[in-house]
Protein backbone atom coordinates (compact mmCIF):
# COMPACT_ATOMS: atom_id res chain seq x y z
CA UNK A 1 0.00 0.00 0.00
CA UNK A 2 1.27 3.59 -0.56
CA UNK A 3 3.01 5.37 2.27
CA UNK A 4 1.33 8.32 0.76
CA UNK A 5 -2.34 7.84 1.63
CA UNK A 6 -3.61 8.07 5.76
CA UNK A 7 -3.82 4.58 7.37
CA UNK A 8 -4.48 5.21 10.72
CA UNK A 9 -6.70 7.98 11.26
CA UNK A 10 -10.62 6.92 11.04
CA UNK A 11 -11.78 9.70 8.25
CA UNK A 12 -15.68 9.89 8.73
CA UNK A 13 -17.01 11.80 5.47
CA UNK A 14 -20.30 13.61 6.25
CA UNK A 15 -22.68 16.60 4.83
CA UNK A 16 -26.19 18.00 5.37
CA UNK A 17 -28.85 17.07 3.07
CA UNK A 18 -31.96 19.81 1.53
CA UNK A 19 -33.64 19.22 5.20
CA UNK A 20 -31.22 19.35 7.25
CA UNK A 21 -30.62 16.33 7.95
CA UNK A 22 -26.87 14.06 8.63
CA UNK A 23 -25.63 12.60 5.47
CA UNK A 24 -22.22 10.52 7.34
CA UNK A 25 -20.62 7.36 5.77
CA UNK A 26 -19.94 5.67 9.19
CA UNK A 27 -21.62 5.84 12.30
CA UNK A 28 -19.84 9.37 14.63
CA UNK A 29 -17.77 8.65 18.10
CA UNK A 30 -19.76 10.66 20.64
CA UNK A 31 -17.77 13.19 22.82
CA UNK A 32 -15.02 13.87 21.09
CA UNK A 33 -12.72 17.04 21.17
CA UNK A 34 -12.12 18.78 18.09
CA UNK A 35 -10.12 21.14 15.68
CA UNK A 36 -12.34 23.20 13.75
CA UNK A 37 -10.81 24.87 10.46
CA UNK A 38 -9.27 24.97 6.67
CA UNK A 39 -6.09 23.72 7.50
CA UNK A 40 -4.69 24.44 3.94
CA UNK A 41 -0.95 23.99 4.97
CA UNK A 42 -1.39 22.48 8.05
CA UNK A 43 0.74 25.12 9.31
CA UNK A 44 2.71 25.51 12.61
CA UNK A 45 -0.12 27.76 13.42
CA UNK A 46 -2.72 25.35 12.27
CA UNK A 47 -0.48 22.93 14.38
CA UNK A 48 -1.43 24.57 17.93
CA UNK A 49 -5.05 24.62 17.30
CA UNK A 50 -5.02 21.03 16.72
CA UNK A 51 -2.84 20.27 19.59
CA UNK A 52 -4.80 21.80 21.27
CA UNK A 53 -7.86 19.78 20.64
CA UNK A 54 -5.47 16.77 21.46
CA UNK A 55 -5.02 18.21 25.24
CA UNK A 56 -8.71 18.53 25.52
CA UNK A 57 -9.45 14.78 24.11
CA UNK A 58 -6.87 13.65 26.76
CA UNK A 59 -7.57 15.83 29.17
CA UNK A 60 -11.24 14.21 29.01
CA UNK A 61 -10.63 11.09 28.05
CA UNK A 62 -12.32 11.13 24.42
CA UNK A 63 -11.19 10.75 20.97
CA UNK A 64 -9.63 13.88 19.30
CA UNK A 65 -10.58 14.78 15.85
CA UNK A 66 -10.09 17.42 12.98
CA UNK A 67 -12.82 18.87 11.34
CA UNK A 68 -12.27 20.12 7.80
CA UNK A 69 -14.02 21.18 4.56
CA UNK A 70 -14.17 19.23 1.08
CA UNK A 71 -13.90 21.41 -0.99
CA UNK A 72 -12.39 24.15 0.55
CA UNK A 73 -14.90 26.76 1.05
CA UNK A 74 -12.94 29.24 -1.16
CA UNK A 75 -12.79 26.89 -3.96
CA UNK A 76 -17.03 26.23 -3.54
CA UNK A 77 -17.66 30.26 -3.37
CA UNK A 78 -15.10 31.17 -6.49
CA UNK A 79 -15.19 27.69 -8.50
CA UNK A 80 -13.34 29.83 -11.45
CA UNK A 81 -10.96 31.23 -9.42
CA UNK A 82 -7.17 30.99 -9.60
CA UNK A 83 -5.80 27.92 -7.91
CA UNK A 84 -4.47 28.54 -4.26
CA UNK A 85 -4.23 25.20 -2.33
CA UNK A 86 -1.40 24.56 -0.64
CA UNK A 87 -2.61 20.58 -0.08
CA UNK A 88 -4.85 17.97 -1.34
CA UNK A 89 -7.21 16.57 1.29
CA UNK A 90 -4.98 13.26 1.66
CA UNK A 91 -2.35 15.01 2.46
CA UNK A 92 -4.01 17.07 5.12
CA UNK A 93 -5.21 13.64 6.30
CA UNK A 94 -1.62 12.66 6.51
CA UNK A 95 -0.35 15.95 9.05
CA UNK A 96 -3.55 15.68 10.74
CA UNK A 97 -2.56 11.85 11.44
CA UNK A 98 1.43 12.95 12.24
CA UNK A 99 0.03 15.32 15.22
CA UNK A 100 -1.57 12.06 16.67
CA UNK A 101 -5.37 12.93 15.99
CA UNK A 102 -7.93 10.02 16.02
CA UNK A 103 -10.40 11.02 13.61
CA UNK A 104 -11.11 13.42 10.47
CA UNK A 105 -14.46 14.42 9.92
CA UNK A 106 -15.36 15.75 6.40
CA UNK A 107 -17.87 18.30 6.29
CA UNK A 108 -18.56 18.58 2.90
CA UNK A 109 -18.87 22.47 1.84
CA UNK A 110 -22.19 22.56 -0.35
CA UNK A 111 -25.29 24.84 -0.84
CA UNK A 112 -26.72 22.99 2.00
CA UNK A 113 -23.95 23.48 4.76
CA UNK A 114 -22.95 26.84 3.67
CA UNK A 115 -26.89 27.93 4.13
CA UNK A 116 -26.58 26.87 7.90
CA UNK A 117 -26.54 29.77 10.03
CA UNK A 118 -23.68 29.98 12.58
CA UNK A 119 -26.07 29.24 15.69
CA UNK A 120 -27.73 25.80 13.45
CA UNK A 121 -24.21 25.02 12.51
CA UNK A 122 -23.21 25.54 15.96
CA UNK A 123 -26.26 23.00 17.20
CA UNK A 124 -26.88 20.73 14.34
CA UNK A 125 -23.47 20.14 13.60
CA UNK A 126 -21.35 20.11 16.49
CA UNK A 127 -23.54 19.24 19.30
CA UNK A 128 -25.99 17.22 17.73
CA UNK A 129 -24.49 14.82 14.57
CA UNK A 130 -20.80 15.32 16.31
CA UNK A 131 -21.47 15.49 19.79
CA UNK A 132 -18.56 16.86 20.47
CA UNK A 133 -17.26 18.01 24.04
CA UNK A 134 -14.66 20.31 23.22
CA UNK A 135 -13.71 22.64 20.02
CA UNK A 136 -10.34 24.03 19.48
CA UNK A 137 -10.27 26.78 16.88
CA UNK A 138 -7.72 29.71 15.60
CA UNK A 139 -8.67 33.35 16.59
CA UNK A 140 -9.83 34.08 13.14
CA UNK A 141 -12.17 30.99 12.74
CA UNK A 142 -15.58 32.08 11.03
CA UNK A 143 -18.45 29.84 10.52
CA UNK A 144 -21.81 29.09 9.43
CA UNK A 145 -23.89 31.70 6.39
CA UNK A 146 -21.57 34.17 4.84
CA UNK A 147 -19.28 33.71 7.99
CA UNK A 148 -21.56 35.25 10.63
CA UNK A 149 -20.30 33.47 13.15
CA UNK A 150 -16.87 34.14 14.70
CA UNK A 151 -14.85 32.92 17.43
CA UNK A 152 -15.78 34.30 20.15
CA UNK A 153 -19.41 33.32 19.15
CA UNK A 154 -17.67 29.76 19.25
CA UNK A 155 -17.28 30.19 23.14
CA UNK A 156 -20.79 31.76 23.74
CA UNK A 157 -22.38 28.54 21.52
CA UNK A 158 -20.16 25.93 23.78
CA UNK A 159 -21.27 27.55 27.00
CA UNK A 160 -25.49 27.27 25.63
CA UNK A 161 -24.65 24.08 24.19
CA UNK A 162 -22.60 22.11 26.33
CA UNK A 163 -19.27 21.82 24.40
CA UNK A 164 -15.66 23.66 26.27
CA UNK A 165 -13.77 25.82 23.88
CA UNK A 166 -10.30 26.91 23.51
CA UNK A 167 -9.86 30.12 20.64
CA UNK A 168 -5.78 30.23 19.93
CA UNK A 169 -4.42 33.35 19.42
CA UNK A 170 -2.28 34.46 16.50
CA UNK A 171 0.76 32.45 16.56
CA UNK A 172 4.02 34.80 15.15
CA UNK A 173 7.48 33.43 14.43
CA UNK A 174 10.76 34.55 16.48
CA UNK A 175 10.22 37.93 14.23
CA UNK A 176 7.20 38.30 14.84
CA UNK A 177 5.82 37.22 11.13
CA UNK A 178 2.25 35.95 11.25
CA UNK A 179 2.20 31.68 10.97
CA UNK A 180 -0.88 31.92 7.99
CA UNK A 181 -1.58 30.01 4.76
CA UNK A 182 -1.38 33.39 3.31
CA UNK A 183 2.13 34.02 4.35
CA UNK A 184 2.98 30.52 3.22
CA UNK A 185 1.31 31.88 -0.19
CA UNK A 186 3.35 34.48 -0.72
CA UNK A 187 6.51 32.62 0.27
CA UNK A 188 5.78 30.69 -2.81
CA UNK A 189 4.92 33.09 -4.57
CA UNK A 190 8.37 34.55 -4.45
CA UNK A 191 9.89 31.16 -4.45
CA UNK A 192 11.31 31.74 -1.03
CA UNK A 193 10.91 28.13 -0.13
CA UNK A 194 12.67 27.68 3.14
CA UNK A 195 10.47 30.55 4.43
CA UNK A 196 7.15 28.19 3.31
CA UNK A 197 9.31 25.30 5.46
CA UNK A 198 9.78 27.50 8.55
CA UNK A 199 6.50 28.68 8.40
CA UNK A 200 4.84 25.04 7.62
CA UNK A 201 7.16 23.43 9.94
CA UNK A 202 7.84 20.76 7.03
CA UNK A 203 8.74 21.75 3.07
CA UNK A 204 5.81 22.49 0.99
CA UNK A 205 5.14 19.27 -1.56
CA UNK A 206 3.20 17.98 -3.93
CA UNK A 207 1.39 15.34 -4.88
CA UNK A 208 0.39 13.83 -8.19
CA UNK A 209 0.07 10.95 -10.58
CA UNK A 210 3.43 10.72 -12.87
CA UNK A 211 2.57 11.31 -16.08
CA UNK A 212 3.87 11.05 -19.63
CA UNK A 213 5.85 14.27 -21.69
CA UNK A 214 7.38 15.08 -24.58
CA UNK A 215 10.71 12.56 -24.24
CA UNK A 216 13.00 14.83 -24.91
CA UNK A 217 14.12 14.52 -21.43
CA UNK A 218 16.10 11.52 -21.64
CA UNK A 219 18.03 12.54 -24.92
CA UNK A 220 19.57 15.12 -22.95
CA UNK A 221 20.53 12.88 -20.08
CA UNK A 222 17.80 14.01 -18.22
CA UNK A 223 14.60 12.30 -17.78
CA UNK A 224 12.04 14.23 -15.64
CA UNK A 225 9.50 13.20 -13.81
CA UNK A 226 6.39 15.38 -14.78
CA UNK A 227 3.77 16.24 -12.29
CA UNK A 228 0.24 18.39 -13.13
CA UNK A 229 0.19 21.22 -10.46
CA UNK A 230 -3.98 20.75 -10.33
CA UNK A 231 -5.51 22.75 -7.68
CA UNK A 232 -1.86 23.87 -6.05
CA UNK A 233 -0.53 27.70 -6.23
CA UNK A 234 1.98 28.18 -8.56
CA UNK A 235 4.75 29.04 -7.15
CA UNK A 236 7.21 30.92 -8.51
CA UNK A 237 7.96 29.75 -11.60
CA UNK A 238 12.14 28.49 -11.34
CA UNK A 239 14.79 25.83 -11.10
CA UNK A 240 14.04 24.16 -6.96
CA UNK A 241 16.32 21.76 -4.99
CA UNK A 242 14.01 18.73 -4.40
CA UNK A 243 13.42 15.69 -2.74
CA UNK A 244 10.73 13.34 -4.04
CA UNK A 245 8.81 10.32 -2.11
CA UNK A 246 7.95 7.16 -4.05
CA UNK A 247 4.77 5.29 -2.96
CA UNK A 248 7.40 2.46 -1.55
CA UNK A 249 8.48 5.03 1.25
CA UNK A 250 11.69 5.83 -0.13
CA UNK A 251 12.56 9.86 -0.55
CA UNK A 252 15.30 10.51 -3.62
CA UNK A 253 17.34 13.82 -4.10
CA UNK A 254 16.93 15.65 -7.19
CA UNK A 255 16.62 19.12 -8.80
CA UNK A 256 12.55 20.03 -10.34
CA UNK A 257 11.60 23.08 -12.90
CA UNK A 258 7.95 24.74 -12.06
CA UNK A 259 6.82 26.46 -15.11
CA UNK A 260 5.77 26.54 -18.73
CA UNK A 261 9.46 25.54 -20.05
CA UNK A 262 9.75 28.40 -22.84
CA UNK A 263 12.46 26.80 -24.67
CA UNK A 264 10.65 24.01 -25.95
CA UNK A 265 7.37 25.92 -26.77
CA UNK A 266 5.44 24.41 -23.40
CA UNK A 267 2.11 25.45 -22.78
CA UNK A 268 0.81 23.95 -19.37
CA UNK A 269 2.68 23.92 -16.38
CA UNK A 270 4.26 21.34 -14.82
CA UNK A 271 6.43 20.65 -12.09
CA UNK A 272 9.16 18.11 -13.72
CA UNK A 273 11.98 16.22 -11.74
CA UNK A 274 15.41 14.63 -12.14
CA UNK A 275 16.32 12.30 -9.65
CA UNK A 276 19.89 11.74 -8.96
CA UNK A 277 21.29 8.22 -9.08
CA UNK A 278 17.96 6.86 -10.38
CA UNK A 279 17.15 4.96 -13.43
CA UNK A 280 13.81 3.36 -13.09
CA UNK A 281 10.54 4.05 -14.69
CA UNK A 282 7.71 5.46 -12.35
CA UNK A 283 5.06 6.16 -15.18
CA UNK A 284 1.22 6.26 -12.89
CA UNK A 285 2.83 6.09 -9.69
CA UNK A 286 1.75 8.65 -7.27
CA UNK A 287 4.41 10.63 -5.40
CA UNK A 288 5.22 13.76 -3.47
CA UNK A 289 7.57 16.22 -4.43
CA UNK A 290 8.81 18.78 -1.83
CA UNK A 291 10.97 21.84 -2.39
CA UNK A 292 14.08 22.50 -0.76
CA UNK A 293 15.19 25.66 -2.11
CA UNK A 294 15.03 27.85 -5.05
CA UNK A 295 18.03 27.81 -7.54
CA UNK A 296 17.43 30.12 -10.20
CA UNK A 297 14.06 31.50 -12.42
CA UNK A 298 12.84 29.69 -15.51
CA UNK A 299 14.82 30.97 -18.63
CA UNK A 300 14.13 30.49 -22.48
CA UNK A 301 17.35 28.77 -23.97
CA UNK A 302 18.26 29.89 -27.51
CA UNK A 303 19.31 25.94 -27.82
CA UNK A 304 18.55 22.13 -26.20
CA UNK A 305 22.41 22.29 -26.03
CA UNK A 306 22.40 25.78 -24.02
CA UNK A 307 19.14 24.68 -22.35
CA UNK A 308 21.46 21.35 -20.76
CA UNK A 309 24.26 22.87 -19.73
CA UNK A 310 22.44 24.98 -17.58
CA UNK A 311 20.38 22.01 -15.81
CA UNK A 312 24.04 20.16 -15.97
CA UNK A 313 24.93 23.50 -13.28
CA UNK A 314 21.62 23.11 -11.43
CA UNK A 315 22.03 19.42 -10.84
CA UNK A 316 25.56 20.35 -9.58
CA UNK A 317 24.48 23.10 -7.10
CA UNK A 318 21.34 20.76 -5.77
CA UNK A 319 23.83 17.68 -5.04
CA UNK A 320 25.81 20.47 -3.65
CA UNK A 321 22.75 21.56 -1.51
CA UNK A 322 22.74 17.84 -0.20
CA UNK A 323 26.36 17.50 0.70
CA UNK A 324 26.52 21.10 2.85
C1 LIG B 1 16.81 21.18 -13.60
C2 LIG B 1 15.96 21.55 -14.76
C3 LIG B 1 15.96 22.86 -15.22
C4 LIG B 1 15.17 23.24 -16.30
N1 LIG B 1 15.20 24.55 -16.70
C5 LIG B 1 14.44 24.93 -17.75
C6 LIG B 1 14.45 26.30 -18.19
O1 LIG B 1 15.09 27.19 -17.60
N2 LIG B 1 13.71 26.62 -19.28
C7 LIG B 1 12.97 25.67 -19.95
O2 LIG B 1 12.35 26.03 -20.95
N3 LIG B 1 12.89 24.39 -19.52
C8 LIG B 1 13.62 23.99 -18.47
N4 LIG B 1 13.58 22.69 -18.04
C9 LIG B 1 12.58 21.76 -18.64
C10 LIG B 1 13.06 21.10 -19.90
O3 LIG B 1 12.67 21.93 -20.96
C11 LIG B 1 12.37 19.74 -20.01
O4 LIG B 1 12.76 18.95 -18.93
C12 LIG B 1 12.72 19.08 -21.31
O5 LIG B 1 12.11 19.81 -22.33
C13 LIG B 1 12.24 17.63 -21.37
O6 LIG B 1 10.83 17.58 -21.31
P1 LIG B 1 10.04 16.18 -21.33
O7 LIG B 1 10.09 15.62 -19.92
O8 LIG B 1 8.64 16.55 -21.73
O9 LIG B 1 10.70 15.30 -22.31
C14 LIG B 1 14.36 22.28 -16.95
C15 LIG B 1 14.37 20.96 -16.50
C16 LIG B 1 15.15 20.58 -15.43
C17 LIG B 1 15.14 19.16 -14.96
N1 LIG C 1 16.59 9.81 -12.90
C1 LIG C 1 15.32 9.93 -13.29
N2 LIG C 1 14.60 11.01 -12.97
C2 LIG C 1 13.32 11.14 -13.40
N3 LIG C 1 12.68 10.21 -14.13
C3 LIG C 1 13.35 9.11 -14.47
C4 LIG C 1 14.70 8.90 -14.07
N4 LIG C 1 15.11 7.74 -14.57
C5 LIG C 1 14.10 7.21 -15.25
N5 LIG C 1 13.02 7.99 -15.20
C6 LIG C 1 11.76 7.68 -15.89
O1 LIG C 1 11.79 8.42 -17.12
C7 LIG C 1 10.62 9.22 -17.27
C8 LIG C 1 10.99 10.58 -17.83
O2 LIG C 1 11.69 10.51 -19.06
P1 LIG C 1 11.51 11.68 -20.09
O3 LIG C 1 12.39 11.37 -21.28
O4 LIG C 1 11.70 13.00 -19.43
O5 LIG C 1 10.02 11.45 -20.53
P2 LIG C 1 8.69 12.29 -20.27
O6 LIG C 1 8.78 13.38 -21.28
O7 LIG C 1 7.58 11.31 -20.52
O8 LIG C 1 8.71 12.79 -18.85
C9 LIG C 1 10.07 9.36 -15.85
O9 LIG C 1 8.67 9.53 -15.82
C10 LIG C 1 10.49 8.06 -15.18
O10 LIG C 1 9.52 7.05 -15.42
Amino acid sequence: MTVLLPRSIKVITLGVAADQSLEADTPLPVGASAAIGSFDGVHIGHQHVIESAIRAAKAKGMPSAVICFDPHPQSFFHKDGKAFRLMQLSQQLRAFEALGVDYAFVLTFDAHLSSLSAEDFARLILRDYLKLSHVSAGFDFQFGKRGGGHAKDLVAFGDQLGFTTDILPCQTDAEGHKLSSSAVRDALLSGDAPLATEILGRPQAYLGEVIHGAKQGRTIDFPTLNLTLGDYLRPRYGIYVTQTALPDGRVINGVSNIGVRPTVGGDIELLETYLFDFSEEVYGQVVETRLLDFIRPEAKFDSFDEMKIAIQGDAAKARAYFQA
